[in-house]
């Protein structure tokens, strides 16, 4: 195995990420005798990070953590040896990654947390034609594959969630879980302190499907059109003024459409009045014990986050901001106390809100150790061989890892296809302004066209995209002034039939945009309140738990082997749990040899 080791030694090996997976995947990679790697982490070490990113200590706090992965990695190395790492503190989307500069590794491993990362990196891997290795971990579950143009599926054939998202006329009228509110308490933070953004609005939404006919039109006159940003601004973010509009007017407004609490089982909610609840100054609080404590920490958060956002400008939510936090946790219980929806403790809310998982240490050292063992499989050609692996923990705390050869393609993806195709169904004309009280005809713009459908739907980072060779939207930064970014797709010629090449430069992808004008689009879910529908974007759905199930319970391709020496019984117990059939029960030298 002498060719094997100096194969090791002589590949130049990017790994992106170096937090929890990353920091396990660079210390394994040098103990396997690599020698050149690049890594790339746009972020700094942060306190909670210590208690599984091991190459981090405390006093590495704040610093960058790719240079301190370096550093303690390099502490790891045989006395003598020449290892050469060359670590970046910056995105992976900055255009000096493009696709040459890819072209110098021999594989790409991600270590990465988030779908938008793993779709560009996809990418480029895919057009620089270098294997990339994808990870990540969800709690104790985790999974890894190889993806390699031609081979395999590429990160983008199957659907990943991304954050859920939930029905806008939930969120804003009709509210019946904690998660609802808390989204709406969000939201209700963007709007007061950050960056106003119309896709998250907090007031009633008139435009409510379930309104009828004339409903939503009668109460657009009684109810007065806010710029909820501008409106709190010129009110000094008074606690009291925020508190009346958001949990006594607009209760009532929603109130006035009868027609939303017609429903079964479906309650009313209850305005509140900020002076009753605390007392009209003589001293006699008439709220309960719960109203007086969340509208005390209401009036805290409001405050709190006023000063800070007269101090350093416009906030953005982070669930680790603590005032972000304190704010979204009170908001979200007086809207749960509203509408008889169950509170929830501070820390609670900051679980749901931030989306939070525990990341577990073990998890993230096991799916390390197969990506290694990944990428020396490749160096060894062995690459058709190579699996894809799903680690789950099951009843009693047994591992468990299983393993499936390559998957199907998917003809349909947007990214690996032969001519990767969407079609794009929408109101080239006029769409409906749901960001609103009033039923609005807005335009949709080449603003939208960019930012909502190449940027945030197709992945793209530097979109250009060109009519019948002409280029209607650029991704040179002096082409993209205002003016023209308020255009109308019907004003730059884009109807329906359409046929629109969007290309991105630096990942070397080209998509063809079939444009269908619709007035109407299809209803999911009861709901319709989406803007436009790209379609021929068909996936597999794969989540890290519903991948490992496919793997244990669909067809018959799925091997796996329970890590350690239980009795048989308990091995036959877990079988059983996960609806395994015998012959599908392998050793892991299946999965790394
Ligand atoms: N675009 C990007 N370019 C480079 N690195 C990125 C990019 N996006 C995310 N990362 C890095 O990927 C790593 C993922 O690691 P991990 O999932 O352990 O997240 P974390 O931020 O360390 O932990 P947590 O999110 O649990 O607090 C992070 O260090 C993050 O900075
Ligand atoms: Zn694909």
């Amino acid at each position: 195995m002498v060719w094997l080791k100096e194969e090791i030694a002589s590949k130049k090996i990017l790994v992106v990420g170096a937090g929890g997976i990353g920091c396990e995947l660079l210390k394994n990679l040098i103990l396997a005798g690599f020698l050149d790697l690049t890594v790339i982490d746009l972020d700094t070490i942060d306190v909670s990070n210590l208690n599984r990113q091991f190459l981090f200590q405390k006093q590495h706090v704040g610093k960058s953590k790719s240079l301190i992965a370096k550093e303690s990695v390099l502490k790891l190395t045989h006395a003598g040896r020449e290892v050469s790492i060359d670590a970046r503190m910056c995105s992976i989307f900055l255009p000096e990654f493009s696709v040459p500069w890819i072209k110098q590794f021999s594989i790409i491993l991600n270590a990465l947390d988030n779908v938008s990362a793993r779709n560009h990196v996809n990418r480029l891997a895919l057009a620089a034609d270098i294997p990339l290795v994808e990870s990540g971990t969800a709690g104790y579950s985790g999974e890894s594959s190889v993806i390699k143009k031609g081979l395999s599926p590429c990160y983008e054939c199957s659907e990943r969630p991304r954050n859920k998202t939930y029905p806008g006329c939930t969120i804003r009228n009709t509210p019946s879980e904690p998660i609802h509110c808390i989204v709406w308490a969000k939201f209700l933070f963007s709007q007061l302190f950050g960056e106003p953004d119309d896709e998250q609005e907090v007031s009633p939404d008139a435009a409510d499907p379930e309104l009828a006919n004339g409903e939503a039109a009668e109460n657009k006159g009684n109810i007065k059109r806010i710029n909820t940003t501008v409106w709190a601004e010129e009110n000094d973010w008074d606690p009291k003024i925020l508190f009346n509009k958001f949990f006594k007017e607009d209760i009532n407004s929603l109130l006035s459409m009868s027609k939303l609490w017609e429903k079964e089982g479906r309650k009313k909610p209850s305005a509140l009045d900020y002076d009753e609840i605390i007392g009209c100054g003589d001293g006699h609080a008439t709220g309960s014990k719960m109203e007086l404590r969340t509208l005390r920490a209401w009036h805290k958060a409001v405050t709190d986050a006023k000063t800070r956002r007269k101090r350093d400008g416009h906030l953005s939510w982070d669930k680790d901001d603590t005032d972000a936090m304190m704010f979204v946790a009170a908001a979200a219980n007086i809207r749960c106390g509203i509408f008889k929806i169950e509170q929830k403790t501070e820390w609670k809310v900051k679980e749901m809100a931030g989306n939070i998982i525990p990341a577990i240490a073990t998890a993230n050292a096991v799916i390390a150790a197969i990506v290694c063992l990944q990428a020396v499989k490749i160096l060894k050609n062995n690459i058709k061989k190579t699996k894809e692996v799903s680690l789950r923990v099951q009843p009693a705390s047994h591992y468990i890892l299983a393993a499936s050869t390559f998957a199907e393609r998917n003809p349909t993806c947007v990214v690996c296809a032969e001519k990767p195709t969407v079609t794009i169904m929408l109101d080239t004309k006029k769409v409906k302004d749901i960001s609103n009280i009033f039923i609005q005809l807005k335009k949709f713009t080449l603003k939208d066209l960019r930012e909502k459908i190449c940027q945030k739907k197709l992945s793209m980072n530097e979109p250009d995209v060109e009519k019948d060779g002409n280029i209607i939207l650029s991704s040179d930064e002096d082409d993209l002034d205002e003016v023209l970014l308020a255009k109308t797709l019907s004003e730059v010629g884009v109807g329906h039939g359409s046929i629109l090449t969007a290309e991105d430069f630096q990942q070397e992808f080209k998509l063809t945009i079939h444009v269908e004008h619709v007035e109407e689009l299809p209803e999911v879910d009861g709901q319709n309140e989406l803007e436009f529908r790209i379609s021929g974007q068909e996936k597999a759905e794969a989540t890290i738990s519903s991948q490992a199930e496919e793997v244990s319970v669909g067809k018959k391709r799925a091997l796996s082997e329970k890590i350690g020496n239980e009795p048989a019984a308990k091995v036959q117990k877990i079988m059983d749990h996960l609806d395994l059939d015998e012959d599908e029960i392998i050793c892991t030298d299946d999965i790394i040899c």
